[in-house]
């Protein structure tokens, strides 16, 4: 069985500890020959690869390591690329989520002026390691979770339309494995899902057991209810009440169309006004996550190191994220698994832009992903997808001409943003914040 090399571009990522615990865990599915780890910032990737080494010399000792800022020895001989980079690190984040709110507005990581402010600024990180890809591993993929995902996707696609690059969410995933516990299944893979929408922005129209019995019923019961809240608390990932509040608030998204079941991240432009009430302006969710996720990644891989054993770590395997390796799996074995996906449309969706980047379910196999028809859409969910793509296509071409009006458009077209003036205020501030970041408007 052929054994393969992964890079992990953002090694210092909160999420590479959990991510290499579960390849380690599935390596009789997916072999790996050679582990290597990038980032730009070495003190921040050096604690997360020390802990790393560690891990690898007591699981899997026959797997090369390697940890680098440089991009030669990081991306040549590899097969694939796994993409988890935070352009900014945490220090942005909150910036994007606390500046809208100072004018009274949705301050989130990927949705509204944050999610736009965050993409200015990936687009050239994302785009930078494609083209290291490209140079020293032309036939590798890459699989690229960074965020925004929206706006990456629209920019790979418009901007590198012929490189190999998957762009995946897990949120899908992770609501999913709620509607199993909900359903009482053992694995959402119990499920056959239809799903349309743009990244953050979606539906299930449609969830069958494998016998093809249809199973929104139950959901919808339990999601009229309960929204995504399960009995068990859910998994160790979303323990914070800020993701309880969101797995419940899905309760009232799902409200505006019994016909469908929402993804959890339209209650940032369903419920604008709420989010910003129930938001503290001096500590949101980056704070959160800086005090909790980052802190417990850092001191557990610290521990390791100091100790160089893993007796007695906390840090735990990130079961969510097998999808990464179905989907690495489905590239190098032709499975043909069928995935969530981040394409573009061309005509998937037979009533929106064909050049639209969107979230559908796509058959996964050697040469790529190959999209399923959806077909026509309802009124109300094109109306918020034309809005909510136009965004982006409007972020990405600010990007590419520097423009200062197309950014201005892209905030006042956000369903989140109430007014071209409050637009131009954030825009401002963003600007001011951004410098070093984002291309020089004019
Ligand atoms: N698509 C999804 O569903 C999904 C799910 C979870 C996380 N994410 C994304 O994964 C990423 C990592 O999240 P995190 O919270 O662990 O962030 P993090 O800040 O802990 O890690 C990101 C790392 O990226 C590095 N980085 C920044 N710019 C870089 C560049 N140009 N080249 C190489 N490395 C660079 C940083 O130095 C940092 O170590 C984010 O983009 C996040 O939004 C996506
Ligand atoms: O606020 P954060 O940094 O905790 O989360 C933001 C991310 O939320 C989603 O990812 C979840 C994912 O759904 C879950 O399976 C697990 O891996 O945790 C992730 C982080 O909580 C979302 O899909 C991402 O795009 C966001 O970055
Ligand atoms: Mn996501």
């Amino acid at each position: 069985m052929k054994k393969f090399s992964i890079l992990i571009a953002g090694g210092g990522s909160t999420f590479t500890p959990g991510i290499v615990l579960m390849l380690l865990d599935n390596l009789d599915k997916f072999p790996i020959r050679k582990l290597k780890l990038y980032d730009i910032d070495k003190e921040r990737q050096g604690i997360i690869a020390g802990a790393c080494e560690v891990i690898l010399r007591e699981k899997a000792p026959e797997i090369e390591f390697l940890a680098t800022t440089d991009p030669e020895e990081a991306f040549t001989d590899v097969d694939f690329v796994m993409a988890h980079i935070r352009v900014g690190k945490y220090a942005m984040r909150e910036l994007d989520e606390k500046i809208p709110l100072k004018y009274g507005v949705v301050g989130q990581e990927t949705c509204g002026p944050g999610g736009i402010a965050y993409g200015m600024r990936s687009i050239g990180g994302v785009l930078e390691l494609i083209d290291y890809m490209e140079k020293y591993s032309p036939n590798a993929w890459m699989l690229n979770y960074s965020n925004p995902a929206a706006i990456v996707a629209e920019a790979t696609r418009r901007l590198r339309p012929h490189s190999k690059v998957l762009n995946i969410c897990d949120m899908p995933v992770a609501i999913e494995e709620r509607m199993a516990r909900i359903l009482g299944l053992k694995s959402r893979k119990e499920m056959t899902v239809r799903y349309y929408g743009l990244n953050h922005f979606g539906w299930w129209t449609d969830i069958r057991d494998k016998e093809g019995n249809d199973l929104m019923p139950k959901l919808k019961e339990h999601v009229a209810k309960y929204g995504y809240v399960v009995n068990d608390g859910g998994d160790n990932q979303h323990v914070d009440a800020s993701w309880q509040d969101t797995f419940l608030k899905a309760r009232d998204v799902y409200a505006l169309d019994p016909g469908t079941l929402p993804n959890t991240y339209l209650k940032y432009y369903f419920f604008p006004d709420e989010v910003v009430a129930h938001s503290n302006p001096n500590y949101t969710r980056a704070n959160e996550v800086m005090d909790g996720r980052e802190k417990f990644v850092f001191t557990e891989c610290k521990k390791i190191i100091e100790n160089q054993s893993t007796e007695g770590s906390a840090l735990h395997i990130d079961e969510h994220a097998s999808y990464i390796v179905d989907l690495a799996r489905a590239i190098a074995y032709n499975t043909h698994e069928r995935m969530l996906l981040i394409v573009e449309n061309k005509g998937a969706i037979s009533n929106f832009d064909p050049t639209a980047m969107v979230e559908i379910p796509c058959i996964v196999g050697s040469n790529g992903p190959e999209p399923l028809s959806i077909g026509e859409i309802p009124q109300f969910q094109k109306g918020l997808m034309e809005q909510q793509v136009s965004v982006e296509k409007l972020v990405v071409e600010a990007w590419v001409t520097k423009s200062y009006q197309k950014l201005w458009q892209a905030l006042t077209l956000s369903k989140t943003v109430p007014s071209a003036k409050v637009a131009k205020q954030i825009l401002d501030d963003l600007i001011e914040a951004n410098k070093g970041y984002w291309p020089e408007l004019h």
